[in-house]
């Protein structure tokens, strides 16, 4: 994607904390509708990126630019309501609420209608119809009516992908979504990641190599704050410098 297309780019994007560099010039392209990873050894500096993304870190220097405008100095905030999504956590749920409710409030939010979406009853429909549809696409609807706390950490992290589905994402970012999720379940994490509408652009952060093997068109490699490669799987899986610093490195 060039730098004034659809999806989301970096131009040279560096972070330094004191001597640190976490992010070193990184040039880096999401193209709309891409399933993109971003892997690397511990301390590469992949949340740092994804804080840049977002907007929680200040980069020293370079742009950040999506669907072709710069949104380097936009707030969070704004960064969201463009589209750009990162995964809600698990603590960010309300607990007590059922899932339905959960997303129900994220979409009431996005409409600016916030806690009064239960009037009136039209929009109310409206929106607990949505909400419906994104826990359908997730395979969620089972538990739309049970609270959070009853729910297995797996589909707790479900919801945290519904949730963000609800602000109506063109860009998400997953942040470790299989993280903490027992193998039995991840299966799970990936058929959701599988189902995202096609025209979202999804880039994950994730450790669990089976995942992002099976999942992800694209492959970008971090190691010390530098993009050492990137391509498709078959090529990533194949490159020896990707296995001396990080495929190896697990495999030991
Ligand atoms: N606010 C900060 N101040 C100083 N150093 C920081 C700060 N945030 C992160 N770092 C350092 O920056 C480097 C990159 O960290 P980061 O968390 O981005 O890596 P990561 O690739 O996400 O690692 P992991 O896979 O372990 O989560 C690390 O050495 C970390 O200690």
């Amino acid at each position: 994607m060039s730098e004034t297309g659809k999806g989301l780019a970096t131009v040279d994007l560096c972070k330094s904390f004191g001597a640190l560099s976490v992010a070193n010039s990184i040039n880096f392209n999401l193209d709309a509708g891409a399933r993109h990873a971003l892997i690397g050894p511990n301390g590469a500096g992949k949340t740092s990126f994804v804080n840049l993304v977002t907007g929680v870190l200040r980069p020293t220097s370079g742009r950040l630019m999506l669907d072709g405008q710069d949104i380097t100095a936009l707030p969070q905030a704004q960064r969201v309501k463009r589209g750009l999504v990162r995964t809600f956590q698990i603590t960010a749920l309300f607990r007590r609420l059922c899932v339905l409710e959960n997303v129900a409030l994220a979409i009431a939010e996005r409409q600016g209608v916030g806690g009064d979406f239960l009037r009136p009853a039209g929009r109310h429909r409206a929106v607990i119809e949505e909400a419906y549809d994104v826990l359908e696409m997730l395979d969620l609807a089972r538990d739309a009516l049970r609270p959070i706390t009853e729910l297995a950490y797996g589909r707790q992290r479900m919801v945290e992908i519904a949730v963000s589905l609800a602000l109506k994402p063109s860009v998400l970012l997953l942040d470790e979504p299989a993280a903490g999720v027992p193998p039995s379940e991840s299966i799970m994490i990936v058929e959701a990641i599988e189902r995202l509408p096609a025209d979202i652009a999804v880039l994950f952060i994730e450790h669990d190599m089976e995942l992002v093997f099976r999942v992800a068109q694209r492959i970008t490699v971090l190691v010390q704050g530098s993009v050492l490669v990137e391509g498709k799987p078959a090529d990533i899986a194949a490159d020896p410098r990707v296995r001396q610093v990080y495929l190896g490195e697990r495999k030991h």
